[in-house]
């Protein structure tokens, strides 16, 4: 069983090629980091993914009407404006607009999905505060918490930990590590090879709107592919605690 299906995927914008070509399939239970060098078409992968902006070939999602895209994927963006100033609980709560109906009140299964989704982002504490008022990293927790409470079986997020500090990235980590044992899919983009390398499932690597590979970390985050892609050195050693990534050197 598939959550999303893209195949012969392009995009291009302004008469550049900004995705080539790329064919992927997120199955059921998968944390998948998408990782590649600034530039590298990320964020406009997923963007097509849902259909937000015009591409060639196919996605599943982006076919699905909007009610039921909604209901199958939640997204978090890159940018994390938040207009107004409600509050915490508030911001989480918008998250349930796909299931609430039009006019209706939120459920308790509502309410309880928006409890569950504030305590993973261990925001309880600054639930009734103006989420306008949150540092950086806080505003973030609260985007990720409102992307849970959407309850659906697929989670994309643009560089969901990025601002975020060390003990928060590694918590948001593990909540999508969570997610994927309890049979939901996450594609997240990240920039941390080291935290890539330890908590993702698989691992796809893009390079100028390519896909260039894919498969596990010790698969993916070979000494080569490292120097060629991203232009670094690295340590990396299969441990008891699972994959260490330490980047080492710029080597060009
Ligand atoms: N609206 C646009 N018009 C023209 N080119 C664009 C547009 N948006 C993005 N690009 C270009 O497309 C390429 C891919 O950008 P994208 O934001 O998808 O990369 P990314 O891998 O997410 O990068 P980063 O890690 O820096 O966030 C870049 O070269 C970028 O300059």
């Amino acid at each position: 069983m598939t959550v999303m299906e893209l195949s012969n995927l392009s995009v291009t914008l302004r008469r550049r090629d900004v995705i080539r070509d790329v064919s992927l399939s997120v199955g059921k239970g998968e944390f998948i980091g998408l990782i590649g060098p600034n530039g590298a078409g990320k964020t406009t992968l997923m963007r097509a993914a849902l259909g937000l902006i015009p591409f060639v070939g196919n996605s599943s999602l982006a076919a699905m009407p909007l009610a039921e895209r909604a209901m199958a994927v939640a997204w978090m963006p890159q940018q994390r404006e938040i207009a107004w100033p409600v509050t915490v609980e508030t911001l989480v709560m918008l998250g349930r607009t796909p299931h609430v109906g039009a006019l209706a009140s939120p459920t308790d299964h509502d309410r309880s999905q928006v409890d569950a989704a504030i305590r993973w982002m261990g925001l309880d504490d600054m639930r009734q505060r103006a989420a306008t008022r949150l540092s950086g990293g806080e505003q973030a927790r609260v985007l990720i918490a409102r992307a849970l409470a959407q309850d659906t079986p697929f989670v994309m997020a643009d560089e969901p930990v990025a601002g975020l500090d060390p003990a928060h990235q590694i918590s948001t980590m593990q909540t999508f590590a969570r997610l994927a044992e309890q049979g939901k899919s996450s594609l997240v983009s990240l920039h941390d090879l080291g935290l890539a390398a330890r908590h993702c499932t698989r691992l796809v690597l893009m390079s100028e709107g390519r896909l260039i590979a894919d498969g596990c970390p010790a698969h993916v985050l070979t000494p080569e592919r490292l120097a060629e892609v991203f232009g670094i050195s690295a340590w990396y050693q299969d441990t008891e605690q699972g994959p260490v990534c330490q980047p080492l050197e710029v080597i060009r």
